[in-house]
């Protein structure tokens, strides 16, 4: 199995990543302290993501990343693999990313004297203290909306990035860095702004369990969050999740991209 990939996603997320960090602070208004978690996390992430994507994408098409700008994949192939990728990192993802919401979502980021501390130190107490509380099993709240959001929108996220190359490529020809950047940044938007409904009710369902239960599950949570504030609530977010989403990707994909012209 080609390691490549998985070794250029490693890096390329890690890049994308510094610079949608301070983005994803905002987002939920949250202090997320310190990088090494995030980083770390991410790398293995987009590790899967990529590696798997290509991965599959071979032992759909028999084609191996240098021979595919000669032979073109069709899109089917092309959202199958990133499906299987998108599904698969969604289950690496899903303790990482309950820590970062968890921990974004701590109203306490200076103890006040004589305030109780808040409830989690940092990452690695964070996952502690929810392993003891709310067991194995809680490590993965919420993992079966993360699955929803990501299998299709990361079949989306290389759809988009390969037919935006193809179209501005001669053919047989690698994308010059501006399609790349350009291609990555509008595939990190496209997938984005079709995953953030998902991405809300993903979020809910993670910090549900802290408190009482208050969700039955996805559809559940669906429901309710609907019926109490309108279908507004499915767009939240979108406007910052998409300022994000192209930096982070643009970086992604041309770090990706050179690396493996590098190796190859
Ligand atoms: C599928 N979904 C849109 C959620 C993410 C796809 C892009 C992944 C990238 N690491 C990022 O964080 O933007």
């Amino acid at each position: 199995m080609p390691v490549e990939e998985f070794v250029a996603g490693w890096i390329s997320g890690a890049l994308g990543l510094v610079l949608g960090h301070p983005f994803d602070t905002v987002k939920l208004l949250g202090f997320f302290k310190g990088m090494s978690f995030p980083i770390a996390s991410i790398a293995v992430v987009n590790s899967v993501l990529f590696g798997v994507y290509s991965n599959t994408l071979l032992l759909l098409t028999a084609t191996s990343h240098q021979e595919r700008r000669a032979q073109p994949p069709s899109y089917t192939h092309i959202f199958l693999a990133g499906c299987t990728g998108g599904f698969l990192q969604a289950y690496c993802l899903a303790p990482f990313d309950l820590i970062k919401v968890r921990l974004q979502n701590q109203t306490e980021p200076v103890a006040q004297p004589g305030s109780p501390p808040p409830q989690y130190q940092g990452p690695m107490h964070c996952a502690a203290s929810i392993f003891r509380e709310e067991g194995y099993r809680g490590l993965f709240r919420g993992a079966w909306a993360l699955m929803l959001r990501d299998t299709p929108t990361v079949g989306i996220y290389f759809i988009t990035y390969e037919g935006l190359c193809r179209q501005y490529t001669p053919e047989g020809q690698n994308p010059s860095s501006a399609t790349v950047l350009v291609a990555g940044g509008f595939a990190g938007i496209a997938s984005w702004v079709a995953a953030t409904p998902l991405d809300v009710i993903k979020s809910r369902m993670q910090m549900d369990g802290l408190r009482r239960r208050v969700y039955q599950g996805v559809l559940d949570c669906m429901m309710s969050s609907v019926r109490q504030e309108g279908l507004g609530v499915f767009f939240r977010g979108v406007t910052i999740n998409s300022a994000r989403a192209f930096p982070v990707n643009a970086v992604t994909f041309l770090s990706y991209e050179y690396l493996l012209r590098w190796w190859g």
